[in-house]
C-alpha cells in the first residue's frame, strides 16, 4: 500500500476487483436473504457492470456503463435489510480475500450512499 495509492489500487486494481465481484456474487446466490431477487438475472452481465462500477467509485480508470441505481432498482422492492445483506456479502468476499478491514471499510463507505437510490421501501 503506497501513500499515493487510490482505493482502486488498494483493492488490487482490475484483477482484485474482479475477484471481489465474482466472489460476492457467488455469496449472494447462496444468501437466503437476497438470492431470490437474482434468480432471473444474467449474472455474467451483472458481474461486468459491478466491476466497472466498483472500479469507478474506487478511483480507478474505468467508467460505469450501466443504468443509474435508481432506475435499475425501481420495481425491485429492495428493503433496507436486503441492501445491508448485499453490503455484508461484499464485505465477506473481501474478508475471504484477506483485504484489510480499513480498505474493506472504504469500499463499503462508497457503496453506502447508494442506499437512498436503491431502497425505496422503508
Ligand atoms: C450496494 C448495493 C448494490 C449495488 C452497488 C448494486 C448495483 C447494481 C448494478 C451495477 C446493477 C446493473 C445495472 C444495469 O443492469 O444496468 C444492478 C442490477 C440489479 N440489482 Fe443491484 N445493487 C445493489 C443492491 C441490490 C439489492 C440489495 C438487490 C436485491 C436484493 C439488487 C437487485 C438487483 C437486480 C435484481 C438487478 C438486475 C436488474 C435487471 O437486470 O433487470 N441490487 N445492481
Amino acid at each position: 500500500q503506497t501513500s499515493s495509492g487510490s482505493l482502486y489500487e488498494e483493492l488490487g486494481s482490475d484483477a482484485g476487483i474482479s475477484r471481489i465481484v465474482d466472489d460476492t456474487l457467488l455469496i449472494v446466490l447462496q444468501d437466503p436473504r437476497i438470492k431470490e431477487a437474482f434468480k432471473d438475472v444474467n449474472m455474467k452481465r451483472l458481474a461486468g457492470l459491478l466491476k466497472e462500477q466498483f472500479c469507478e467509485i474506487s478511483g480507478g480508470p474505468c467508467r460505469y456503463s450501466g443504468d443509474d441505481m435508481k432506475l435499475t432498482h425501481e420495481g425491485q422492492d429492495v428493503s433496507s435489510a436486503q441492501f445491508n445483506a448485499l453490503a455484508e456479502d461484499v464485505q465477506i468476499a473481501m474478508e475471504r480475500l484477506n483485504i484489510s478491514s480499513s480498505v474493506q471499510n472504504k469500499l463499503i463507505a462508497r457503496l453506502a450512499p447508494m442506499k437512498r437510490d436503491i431502497v425505496i421501501r422503508k
